[in-house]
């Protein structure tokens, strides 16, 4: 039996991967699950029981997980890479268009002549000039980060009839697969700045990305030029980006993530991080969750894990260690010397290193007795560098 816990609201779809299946029970209460799935749920501070096996984030950005943290008690965390990726690019193109034409200012100055009477059509035809846009087609948007969502950003736009400019260093070979040729490659991001007269951003946010936009990037910009964030509020310096839109430097600024400093910033378009609030979305990423999180539980088998190595084998049924460890050498030797003293016979395996861990999967081909199972954990366990084992 395994118990899941949910952290977020997960669409029910997602869920009926758990319920229809006599082995969980989901339980938004219990206090030592073997996994949790969860959205925005900030999971820092957040005390785990060592019986969490499995993290799953429906969705892709994982900087609400301690995910360093989670990776050296063996904790597998999981994304749901591209998942809500078309809902995302649909609200990009969405607000690129309707920020140029000032919709959001026009509706909202509309809306406030309730109560003029007869006066309203007067009002709207001598009012309507003070919001004059500017359409897309001819200008130069410029993606940064060509991941799920740049770049269906940067295919599409392209058929909106803007030049299109990306900058992504560490574009995937899938990906470049999929980019129209017409994407120009910006060499540097000073490059793509100079050349953009909308920017959009859509890389994780990290250490190396936090605060990128600031008074020096906003100085090689072109003036007035519009920035869109679906990615994370805190790429953006906001008392940067402040003065930057108090000056005219920056002429919108369109973003995901409001709070109290943003609300007060002028020509600022805040929406409340909608970007993947679709039903399809949200189912799409449940599904994907839950599957993942199942079949890792039932197998140990990893896909889509951004702390672990993805490993498969496939699923016979023989009992299978599923080991977690420090990426140094003699790690599988040491294993399969376990089994060896317990008379087991290898009928399957696997390694994958990423970074300092690795993961091995190894099916045994002897039948044996559960009882065997706290003695073969115990003895893995004890390897020098093992930070987890189970036996399925
Ligand atoms: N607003 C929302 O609701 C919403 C929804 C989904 C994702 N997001 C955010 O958008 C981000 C991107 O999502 P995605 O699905 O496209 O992820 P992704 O992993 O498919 O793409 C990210 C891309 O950024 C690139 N990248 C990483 N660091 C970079 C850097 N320093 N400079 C340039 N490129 C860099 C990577 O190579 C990758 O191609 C997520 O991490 C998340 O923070 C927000
Ligand atoms: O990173 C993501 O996937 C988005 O920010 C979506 O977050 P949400 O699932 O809380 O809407």
């Amino acid at each position: 039996m395994f118990t899941i816990k949910t952290l977020n609201a997960i669409a029910e779809v997602g869920l009926n991967v758990f319920k229809n299946n006599d082995n969980y029970t989901i339980d938004n209460d219990a206090q030592a699950p073997d996994a949790i799935v969860l959205r925005s749920y900030n999971m820092h501070n957040m005390e785990l029981d060592t019986n969490v096996k499995a993290v799953a984030r429906a969705g892709a950005g994982v900087n609400n997980i301690p995910v360093n943290e989670y990776t050296e008690k063996g904790i597998v965390v999981f994304n749901t890479p591209g998942a809500n990726a078309n809902a995302v690019k649909e609200l990009v193109l969405t607000t690129l268009m309707a920020s140029s034409r000032n919709l959001f200012a026009g509706i909202q100055w509309t809306k406030g002549l309730e109560g003029k009477g007869e006066e309203v059509p007067k009002l709207v035809e001598a009012g309507k000039k003070q919001f004059v846009g500017k359409e897309i087609k001819g200008k130069t948007l410029g993606i940064i980060g060509l991941g799920a969502i740049g770049a269906r950003v940067a295919n599409d736009a392209l058929r909106l009839d803007m030049d299109v400019i990306g900058y992504d260093p560490f574009i995937s070979v899938d990906i470049a697969w999929n980019l129209s040729r017409n994407v120009q490659r910006a060499m540097s991001l000073e490059e793509l700045y100079a050349k953009a007269d909308y920017i959009t951003v859509h890389v994780p946010f990290t250490k190396d990305t936090g605060g990128m936009f600031n008074k020096d990037s906003f100085a090689i910009m072109k003036d007035g030029v519009h920035i869109l964030n679906f990615s994370r509020g805190e790429l953006v310096n906001e008392d940067d980006m402040a003065e930057a839109l108090e000056s005219g430097k920056v002429g919108k600024y369109i973003t995901d993530f409001p709070n109290e400093k943003v609300l007060k910033m002028p020509n600022c378009v805040c929406i409340p991080h909608l970007g993947a609030s679709t039903a399809e979305s949200e189912e799409n990423c449940a599904i994907m969750a839950a599957h993942q999180v199942k079949e890792f539980l039932e197998t140990g088998n990893i896909v889509n894990s951004v702390n672990f190595p993805n490993a498969s084998l496939p699923y016979t049924g023989k009992r299978r260690v599923a080991a977690f460890h420090q990426n140094v050498k003699g790690m599988v030797g040491q294993i399969t010397a376990v089994l060896s003293n317990y008379d087991l016979n290898i009928a399957d395996m696997v390694n994958r290193s990423r970074g300092d861990y690795a993961y091995t999967i190894i099916d045994i081909d002897n039948k044996f007795n559960g009882d065997l199972t706290p003695a073969l954990e115990e003895n893995i366990g004890k390897i020098p560098g093992m930070v987890n084992v189970r036996i399925i």
